[in-house]
């Protein structure tokens, strides 16, 4: 049996209900970083016993937020040990605009999983990126490095497009058969 865990920070929720579909998809535990960026004792041991790490943020001014920063620094402590060496990573960013520099932030969430000796999940969705496409379709932002989605800026989480909550499940899906394999 593997273990999966999503571990985010969301600063106005949008990002937590990406997280909690991933994870409920994945059949992960579900870490949140608090606003001071800190996890407890307790969240650092099941990161520990997890056979895949999920990263998730917003993006923020073009990278992830300094909670989740503070989170990755924190964690050069496992990292001196290679604590999780050998691990699956996967990671996902939510942003205001279509775009919004979320690739910048998947970059350096697939840098932090290199850090730490591990293998990257890929989204391996097609895009939908024909004529015919719209917000309802999977992956319809083009995503491959990691889940890319689009929060409107002045609207909560329940206005995130169906497609990207769609490429969320099932991208939690396929963190979730990988990992099965991997363990
Ligand atoms: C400080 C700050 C910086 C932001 N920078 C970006 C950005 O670089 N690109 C973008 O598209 N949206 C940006 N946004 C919008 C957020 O990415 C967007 O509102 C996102 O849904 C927030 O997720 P959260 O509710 O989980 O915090 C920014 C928002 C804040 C508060």
């Amino acid at each position: 049996m593997s273990q999966v865990s999503v571990i985010f920070h969301s600063g106005y929720g949008h990002t937590k209900k990406i997280a909690e579909i991933v994870a409920q998809s994945a059949h992960a535990k579900l870490i949140e970083i608090n606003s001071e960026g800190d996890i407890s004792d307790t969240d650092w041991q099941t990161l520990a016993e997890s056979d895949a790490i999920v990263f998730g943020t917003p993006t923020y001014m073009g990278g992830p937020s300094w909670q989740f920063k503070k989170f990755a620094d924190t964690s050069s402590k496992v990292w001196f040990n290679r604590g999780w060496s050998n691990k699956l990573f996967a990671g996902f960013s939510v942003s205001g605009s279509l775009n919004g520099d979320k690739q910048m932030t998947l970059s350096y969430l697939q840098t932090l999983a290199a850090q730490h000796g591990g293998l990257w999940i890929s989204l391996d969705i097609l895009p939908a990126n024909t004529l015919a496409a719209t917000r309802d379709d999977l992956n319809n932002l083009g995503g491959s490095a990691g889940l890319l989605v689009q929060a409107p800026s002045d609207a909560d989480a329940e206005a995130i497009p169906t497609g990207d909550l769609k490429t969320a499940e099932a991208f939690g899906k396929r963190i979730n058969e990988l990992a099965a394999k991997w363990a």
